[in-house]
């Protein structure tokens, strides 16, 4: 697992490096600037060939392209950038940038956006190197109003942009950012080429991911309209939250994360991670072990007609290695279940008090409440499901049941619960939490998906897994972990009926086999999602399990 990091965090790491004396500021910032150069050449190679020149035309630097014969004629032309830099440090790196490939032979446009004479010392002592190059830095604004800079043609001639304009300081809303660019440019950033940010596409908040002051929601508008929309974006360190979380994602392009020699994270609670490869070793099964040495899994399931979903959980906890699994059945639907199942068993389940008499069963270690369950029943059978105090997942109908009384289902919950809610159960479960939010953000850094579920799994006193291509799963001491379904990863797919049924019984298969709770929800969202790539287009629920032999192979297990 690697660390996924706030602002601040980063900057404290920062800071006590530059403390220590191993490095300076305006080190940190050469490397990064560097790293974002370095990160381009390993993305396009053809950038970083010595003969430039992909559309060769018979300006002497920067001008209109020309006939395709004149082209054919003519020497190749330097390639071109345009950096946009912004008041900050973030600015800082863009001048980095823009020497770097000047000194390559490349034409290079700078625009700066702020007083020069207010830039952080770094980042001034980087304006100035820049300046003696003999570049010109045209004042944004001025350039807009004037039309003198002609940065719109620029931008879309050039072979390169740099976006440095804002960066970890996002503090505010985008409100005069937005109305002197994007609106007097009318610019969609998506349709330049090969746009780069610099540790974060400017507009996102990295943080949360989200973007601030224009509410997206409310209006359906593209957020690419109100943050750069970059091709790839390269931080530093580490990835940050906003890298993977709420629209970040779809903003960044690509990222790569380039080192820049700051010491290693140090572990602290604080600190949230991205969901890595499970060790090989957590999932084997003991060659001498029985099968209730991987425990035995009671999964409750709604009555006739609705009796598919609980089998989707059972059929995951299976795969997942659980050593048994029983479905707890109520009589209107045995018949039905008798002739659908083959490896779990079934038993039935037709109240509390039947409940009651099948928990007696100590060796039932899992249970596992809520898919196609239906709210009544659940209101009947989770408080007796939670008084026997084994590990259990609630998720679906067993979350739903108690909308109108959320406090009361917090009240039975214990340390050995996971709740698996997806953005619609958690508003019922925590109506406060989600208003926060989804509020429109106009400061940074906005309360994000992490803060939210941190919060709720402390305020339900278990581990919380917040569904969604970014799922968030934190525990009541603020252990926090994010499973990314984005980038390489990406698994529109599994967005489909019945795909959390499986989840729900992989994190029960797990908890049947001695996991913790943390430990089971973050191996179970990452095993859903790799399940869902190795299935491919075309995935329904059911393959889901069926995906789990060819995974555990990959992974040695
Ligand atoms: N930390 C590290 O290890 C390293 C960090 N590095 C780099 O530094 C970057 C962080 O630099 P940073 O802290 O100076 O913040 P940055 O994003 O440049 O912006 C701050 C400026 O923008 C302003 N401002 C903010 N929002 C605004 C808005 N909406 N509209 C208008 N203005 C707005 C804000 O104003 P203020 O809030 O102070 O009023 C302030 O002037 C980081 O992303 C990375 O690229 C690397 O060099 C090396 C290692
Ligand atoms: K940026």
């Amino acid at each position: 697992m690697t660390e996924l990091l706030t602002a601040a965090q980063m900057r404290v790491i920062e800071q006590a490096a530059i403390d220590s004396g191993e490095v300076t500021g305006l080190e940190l910032m050469e490397r990064a600037g560097r790293g974002v150069v370095e990160a381009i050449f390993e993305e396009w190679p053809e950038l970083a060939e010595e003969h430039h020149g992909l559309t060769p035309d018979l300006a002497t630097d920067w001008g209109p392209t020309p006939e395709p014969l004149e082209a054919f004629n003519a020497e190749p032309r330097p390639l071109r950038a345009v950096v946009l830099c912004g008041p900050g440090n973030n600015g800082g790196d863009g001048f980095v940038v823009a020497r770097v490939l000047k000194e390559r032979g490349w034409a290079v446009e700078v625009f700066l956006y702020g007083n020069a004479e207010k830039l952080p010392p770094d980042a001034r002592v980087n304006y100035e190197r820049w300046s003696g190059l003999g570049g010109i830095c045209h004042p944004w604004l001025s350039t807009i109003y004037d039309n003198d800079g002609d940065l719109r043609g620029k931008l879309f001639s050039a072979d390169l942009t740099i976006d440095a304009v804002f960066g970890t300081g996002l503090s505010r809303d985008l409100g005069s950012v937005h109305a002197d660019v994007w609106s007097a440019f009318d610019l969609d950033t998506g349709a330049i080429c090969r746009l780069v940010a610099v540790d974060v596409p400017s507009g996102v908040c990295s943080d949360s991911g989200e973007t601030l002051d224009i509410d997206c929601r409310a209006t359906g508008v593209d957020e690419g309209l109100f943050a750069f929309q970059a091709e790839l974006t390269v931080t530093f360190h580490r990835a940050k939250l906003g890298h993977h979380i709420a629209v970040g994602p779809a903003l960044c392009g690509k990222v790569v994360v380039k080192d820049i020699g700051l010491p290693r994270v140090p572990a602290a609670p604080g600190i949230c991670r991205a969901i890595g490869e499970p060790l090989a070793p957590w999932l084997r099964k003991s060659s001498t072990g029985h099968k209730f040495a991987n425990g035995h899994a009671l999964i409750l399931t709604g009555g006739f007609g609705k009796t598919g979903a609980a089998r989707l959980s059972a059929r995951g906890a299976l795969r997942v290695g659980a050593g048994l699994v029983t479905l707890g059945v109520p009589p209107s639907a045995q018949m039905e279940m008798a002739s659908h199942i083959t490896a779990p068993m079934m038993t039935r389940v037709e109240g509390a008090e039947g409940l009651k008499a099948v928990l007696e069963d100590v060796r039932l270690n899992a249970l596992c409440l809520g898919p196609g369950m239906g709210q009544e029943r659940a209101r009947e059978l989770v408080p007796v499901a939670l008084a026997a105090k084994r590990a259990t997942v609630l998720d679906a109908d067993a979350l739903s049941a108690f909308s109108d009384e959320p406090e009361a289902l917090f009240a039975q919950l214990h340390e050995q619960c996971v709740l698996t809610p997806h953005g619609g159960e958690f508003v019922r479960l925590f109506p406060d939490i989600a208003a926060k939010l989804n509020e429109v953000p106009t400061k940074g850094p906005a309360y994000s998906k992490v803060d939210a579920t941190r919060e709720a799994a402390k305020r339900a006193g278990c581990v919380v897994l917040f569904k969604g291509p970014d799922t968030v799963i934190a525990d009541p001491k603020g252990r926090c972990s994010v499973n990314s379904a984005h980038y390489d990863r990406a698994a529109p797919w599994l967005a489909t009926a019945g795909s959390g049924d499986v989840l729900a019984g992989f994190i029960t298969g797990l908890l049947a086999r001695g996991f913790a709770p943390m430990q089971a929800a973050e191996t179970a969202a990452w095993l859903h999602v790799e399940c869902a790539l190795e299935f491919g287009p075309g995935l329904i629920a059911e393959d889901l399990p069926e995906q789990l032999p060819a995974v555990f192979r990959k992974l040695g297990v």
